[in-house]
């Protein structure tokens, strides 16, 4: 049997699966790899306090506003604290933009990696037991090594990511990132600590039956919008929206399928982060088959201008994503 065929054989684990891509790669320094076992780390910890989150005092709010304006949730800072520490501890990382954060935090100035991170994603399912996320894009910093790091450094546009991914808090947990050279996907075994590898080279199916979007908002979208969810119900398309980007995102890239959060008039940009949400989506996206756009332009074409940027995010599957995208048109020219 001629198992070369298989690739790299299901259940090599996170740290094995990292160093042999490592070795592809003769100008490998192991900083990035270090980085990405650095995240696998924290979120080791995070699922374990995910996990008992009903048992342990990390329920409910933190009584604190984030720079978003929104109540953060125990969890959101617990993890917002451990992916800090951990990026810290590793010693890989010159700074972090946060969800949870205002500023930049200022790690080790003598690093060349910047990380963009949402701590935890999907906040408002984490006391009801649902599926909930950490998202995180990684950039090589512009300005020199050991000087302060700039705004410059952590405002560069998603095509400028060197590596991003997610963390899914489910029924199991999964660790999911590209580095530019397809998408690939780790379940966690728990009784042996170790993320394995599950899911190889990922593929989003360019068509599906399902969309995602808060109908709660629907007098609130665009026109094309609401024409676009009319559609999907006279088609007898599968509405599924969790309420939590991650998972909504990982289910439709598994089974085919479309995630829209629109801007309405009370959000003109959307609701979503570019930095720390859109951008390391669009990039699992793209390097699965998808597509990731705000309606106007690709998603990872967009150049930031603040940390905390919001934008619309219609992501999925390539034939999905277009379809609904040429509603803009016909609301354009009718308009
Ligand atoms: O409740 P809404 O408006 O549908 O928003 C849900 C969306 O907001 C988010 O919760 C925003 O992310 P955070 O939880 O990290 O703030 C997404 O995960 C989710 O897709
Ligand atoms: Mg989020
Ligand atoms: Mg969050």
């Amino acid at each position: 049997m001629n198992k070369s065929k298989l690739g790299l054989p299901i259940g090599t684990t996170l740290d094995r699966f990292i160093k042999q891509k490592e070795d592809e790669f003769s100008s490998a320094t192991g900083e990035l790899s270090q980085l990405l076992r650095d995240i696998a780390l924290a979120g080791k910890i995070i699922n374990k306090e995910v996990n008992k989150s009903g048992l342990l005092d990390i329920t409910g709010g933190f009584g604190e506003k984030n720079v978003q304006g929104e109540d953060q949730q125990k969890l959101d800072v617990v993890a917002d604290i451990r992916f800090t520490r951990a990026l810290k501890n590793g010693g890989m990382t010159c700074a972090v933009v946060s969800e949870e954060e205002q500023e930049i935090i200022h790690l080790n100035p003598n690093c060349r990696y910047v990380v963009a991170i949402d701590p935890l994603d999907g906040s408002s399912n984490i006391d009801v037991n649902v599926s909930i996320g950490t998202i995180f894009s990684i950039y090589k910093r512009i300005s020199p090594v050991g000087g302060p790091v700039q705004d410059e450094d952590v405002l560069q546009k998603g095509t400028e990511q060197v590596a991003a991914g997610y963390i899914l808090y489910g029924s199991s947990t999964m660790l999911v990132y590209t580095t530019g050279r397809g998408v690939h996907g780790f379940t966690l075994e728990p009784s042996l600590g170790e993320f394995v590898l599950s899911h190889n080279k990922m593929k989003s199916p360019k068509d599906g039956k399902i969309y995602s979007i808060n109908e709660g908002n629907y007098f609130a979208f665009d026109e094309w919008v609401r024409a676009y969810v009319d559609d999907c119900k006279k088609k007898g398309m599968t509405a599924r929206y969790i309420g939590s980007l991650v998972a909504d995102f990982h289910r439709n890239m598994m089974k085919g399928g479309i995630y829209l959060y629109p801007n309405t008039e009370k959000a003109p940009n959307g609701k979503l982060r570019l930095l720390y949400e859109c951008n390391a989506l669009a990039f699992i996206a793209e390097q699965s088959g998808g597509v990731a756009t705000n309606g106007k332009e690709r998603i990872l074409d967009i150049q930031p201008t603040t940390f905390h940027q919001r934008s619309p995010l219609y992501i999925g599957s390539s034939e999905m994503v277009e379809y609904a995208t040429s509603f803009i048109k016909a609301d354009t020219v009718a308009g």
